[in-house]
């Protein structure tokens, strides 16, 4: 890493992610995604001089352990959702409500350069948005994969989950294979609709897929190639390096 390396960090509901960053030397679309814990994160974030945060969480401990990191030396950004960047207009009236991961996941998308395109995030949430040329039209947030099969077991009394079994997109008989693969065939059913839909708006568009479990549905889905499904493992944080980029051009 050289001295104009710069750290990004991606804090999602569930997991902590962080890459390395040089505008000078990196490939986006390269990002090593780490996973690492808080404590670990503290220890990396040492060797920064600027650290750009990803955050969707709101636990004001973990807020306070961010603000300190590489501190006092680090230059600390938070990004957030924004009106517009890089030629995207947000639809959303009220900016701040937007989670700023699904916003780095629009601009990732952007940054490796469609035009038209749905991204999907398969995490915490499977959250969807559809950008058009220069405009976000909209999007969804729906449950993740293991969110749905939590909730699921949670409020039903006598569905038991195994969360040590992975599902498969065909119909179970056994509860806990009901439960894995009807919480696949959600993500999926996502995926499709939200195709179909966009398919009466937009003749041509793209389809990226990223995110902790992002993977697994890609490889599970059945129309991915006439879909023209792309999966990339770090769209938060290479939605940040475009942003860093950016930002580095305009200094
Ligand atoms: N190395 C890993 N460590 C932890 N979770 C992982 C890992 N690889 C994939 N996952 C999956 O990531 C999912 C969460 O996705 P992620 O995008 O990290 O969520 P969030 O951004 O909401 O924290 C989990 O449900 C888990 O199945
Ligand atoms: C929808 C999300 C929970 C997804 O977060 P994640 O699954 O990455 O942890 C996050 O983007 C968020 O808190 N959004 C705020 C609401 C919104 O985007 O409209």
């Amino acid at each position: 890493m050289s001295d104009a390396a710069s750290l990004l960090v991606d804090i999602g509901n569930t997991n902590i992610k962080y890459s390395w960053f040089n505008p000078d030397s990196s490939v986006l679309s390269e990002l090593l995604t780490c996973y690492t814990s808080l404590d670990a994160l503290e220890e990396i974030s040492k060797s920064a001089n600027s650290i750009y945060i990803c955050c969707v969480a709101a636990d004001s401990e973990l807020i306070k352990r961010l603000s300190q990191l590489g501190q006092p030396t680090a230059n600390i950004v938070f990004l957030k959702a924004r009106e517009s960047e890089l030629g995207i207009a947000n639809s959303y009236p009220v900016v701040n409500n937007m989670g700023v991961d699904r916003w780095m996941c629009i601009l990732a998308c952007r940054a490796l350069g469609s035009k038209n395109y749905l991204v999907f995030h398969a995490g915490t949430a499977l959250t969807t948005d559809a950008v058009i040329g220069h405009a976000h039209i909209g999007g969804w947030i729906s449950t993740g994969y293991t969110v749905s099969r939590r909730a699921i077991s949670q409020q039903a009394a006598k569905v038991v989950d195994n969360s040590e079994l992975l599902g498969t997109l065909q119909f179970g008989s056994d509860t806990p294979y009901c439960v894995a693969n009807g919480a696949l065939a959600q993500l999926i059913g996502v995926v499709s609709t939200a195709a179909d839909l966009f398919a009466e708006q937009c003749e041509q568009f793209d389809i990226f897929i990223g995110g902790g479990d992002g993977k697994f549905l890609y490889d599970n889905l059945p129309n991915k190639l006439t879909l023209g499904c792309q999966y990339f493992d770090n769209l938060v944080l290479i939605g940040m390096a475009a942003v860093v980029s950016e930002l580095n051009k305009n200094t």
